[in-house]
């Protein structure tokens, strides 16, 4: 028996030992790279599946937050089939990080499905790299913070939305996404937009949307295990390719279909400058970019960019106004002082003593602090990405004793942050724009101002670092002007037989989303009602205006 076992073990000796050096090295190779530090602390996982169970798909804000607290830590960690994922809870943590040591952690994981197989290409997806630079470069140097290119745009579209709203009240939620919509049209391509409906708008907006679904973590299951990709398609379980072949015509589309149009376009009655008209006319002045290679590359940059215009500015910022709306319409004491300000600054006797309303201006925003307050209470109770976008790291680092090892997915938990008891107050959950306000000195009893010791939640939403969102200001402008013009002009209240549907046993509103990556507030009734005369003369002279 004795020589038999031993032939058969000399192979598999040979074998083994190998293995178990290669097993010894990388644990070497970790512990060296890790200088033994821990990762953050986090739920215990499973081998091979890590804590693939335990990673949550919905409402993952408040369960990463429940994570930080169990653990006691400003950062967590857990282990997705082999990816570390980090969330990190609190402000100061996401400065240090994603802005003090932002050579290591402004990168994006890729999604193999959005990206690879759907062919949709956009520098909000893509790695930190030379593309990257040059694309997020070309979208600022059109989109300047104080560029002010956005400004009259802005003001059509939210007069247009007041006048639509005015003809089918019912309608707030398409007619807040057809004019957000409108808005990236034309601010990418230049191009005109019909009222209510669109067909380019329309198209084009479903194509995102479709995207944008894909992008819901954990929804693709080749961005978890991105070996999938190698499968054939006619493999069982691989629907997803079948699907993703199948619609990536639509990347096409949506990059090709307004540039086509705007081509067609240039020069004739109703186009606008636009970040395209712009963008070629410098592309011909540059003498660096005559011969064909680099032409073809910056053009491709360029389509890329106009692209990203729609598909960024769309679902967040018509998450942004809807969230807005939907707050005030829950809570109509904060709607009536928001209104008592705009009528205090607004209206006027006209010579013959009747009273008159105009509507807001961007240079009326410094004396309508709390409409300002109740903007920044409803970014701050309900983010709309409560996740953030995450963020992918590029080298080693270790943070507090903790490893972060190259290549972790990083999450910024926007929604704990802006929940954070300690910044403000311990009503955190509860919508009250007076936490932002402070009584100003010199103007009586009803005087206030911003109090700028409390975190503006925008140095939140907006992300962090390098990839801090780069259209903030036009978000801003537009959520602005919009909530502005549209409490000047309508009353509008969520009925009483819609109060079951969004307050809690204990009485308080909360905000009804749908699960993902986006906070969507869930569809509620809303009657739009004209508030009084002067606000129907002001309809009816917009009317004869736009
Ligand atoms: C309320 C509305 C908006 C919110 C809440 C929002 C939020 C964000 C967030 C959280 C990021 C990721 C930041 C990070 O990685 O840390 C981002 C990226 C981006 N946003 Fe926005 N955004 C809004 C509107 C807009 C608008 C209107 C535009 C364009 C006109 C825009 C353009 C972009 C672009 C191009 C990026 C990618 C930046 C990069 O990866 O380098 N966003 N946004």
């Amino acid at each position: 028996m004795l020589p038999i076992l031993s032939d058969l073990q000399a192979p598999a000796t040979l074998l083994l030992v190998p293995a178990v050096l290669c097993i010894l090295y990388s644990k070497w190779q970790y512990r060296k790279r890790s200088s033994g530090c821990p990762l953050p602390p986090g739920p215990r996982g499973w081998p091979i599946i890590g804590n693939a169970l335990d990673i949550p798909l919905e409402s993952m804000a408040p369960a990463y937050a429940r994570w930080a607290k169990h653990y006691g830590s400003d950062i967590v960690s857990a282990n997705a089939l082999g990816t570390t994922l980090v969330v990190i809870d609190k402000y100061d943590t996401a400065i240090e990080l994603l802005e003090k040591r932002a050579t290591k952690y402004s990168s994006r994981a890729k999604s193999v499905m959005a990206v690879d197989l759907m062919g949709y290409d956009s520098f909000i997806l893509g790695p930190y790299s030379d593309e990257w630079k040059a694309q997020r470069k070309l979208f600022v140097r059109y989109f300047r913070p104080n560029g002010g290119v956005h400004i009259a745009q802005e003001y059509e579209v939210v007069h247009r939305l007041l006048l639509d709203l005015n003809d089918v009240p019912g309608e707030v939620y398409g007619l807040v996404r057809h004019m957000v919509g409108s808005l990236a049209i034309s601010l990418a391509y230049g191009l005109p937009v019909q009222r209510r409906r669109d067909e380019l708008v329309e198209l084009i907006d479903s194509i995102a949307r479709m995207v944008g679904e894909q992008l819901v973590p954990g929804k693709a299951i080749v961005d978890v295990l991105p070996w999938l990709r190698h499968i054939p398609d006619w493999m069982p379980g691989m629907g997803f390719k079948r699907f993703a072949k199948s619609v990536r015509w639509m990347a096409t589309k949506f990059r090709m279909e307004g540039y086509e149009r705007a081509l067609k376009a240039f020069g004739t009655e109703g186009v606008r400058p636009s970040f395209l008209s712009d963008a070629l006319a410098s592309l011909d002045n540059v003498d660096a970019v005559k011969d064909s290679e680099a032409r073809h590359k910056a053009l491709g940059d360029i389509l890329n960019v106009a692209s990203t215009v729609f598909g960024a500015a769309s679902d967040t910022t018509t998450d942004a106004i809807l969230i807005f709306l939907f707050a005030l319409a829950t809570h109509p004491d904060v709607r009536k002082r928001v209104q008592n300000e705009l009528d205090t600054f607004l209206t006027d006797r006209n010579e013959f003593g009747k009273r008159t309303l105009r509507l807001p201006t961007f240079e009326d925003q410094d004396n309508l602090p709390f409409l300002m307050a109740a903007i920044m209470e409803s970014q701050r109770w309900a983010p709309v990405a409560p996740t953030g976008v995450p963020h992918s790291t590029t080298e080693d680092d270790v943070y507090g004793g903790y490893f972060i090892p190259k290549g972790s997915v990083v999450i910024p938990n926007h929604w704990s942050m802006l929940n954070d008891e300690g910044e403000y107050g311990a009503d955190a959950l509860d919508f009250n724009p007076d936490r932002f306000v402070r009584p100003k000195s010199g103007e009586g009893e009803h005087g206030i101002e911003i109090n700028p010791d409390i975190r503006n939640p925008s140095t939140i939403t907006f992300g962090f670092g390098r990839r801090v969102c780069p259209g903030s200001h036009i978000a801003q402008s537009s959520l602005w002007l919009a909530a502005a013009c549209l409490l000047t002009v309508f009353d509008f209240e969520a009925p009483h037989t819609e109060r079951p549907r969004y307050v809690t046993s204990e009485g308080k509103v909360n905000p009804r989303f749908d699960a993902g990556f986006l906070c969507v507030p869930k569809e509620f009734k809303c009657e739009f009602k004209v508030r009084s005369e002067e606000a129907k003369v002001l309809l009816a002279e917009l009317g004869m205006s736009v």
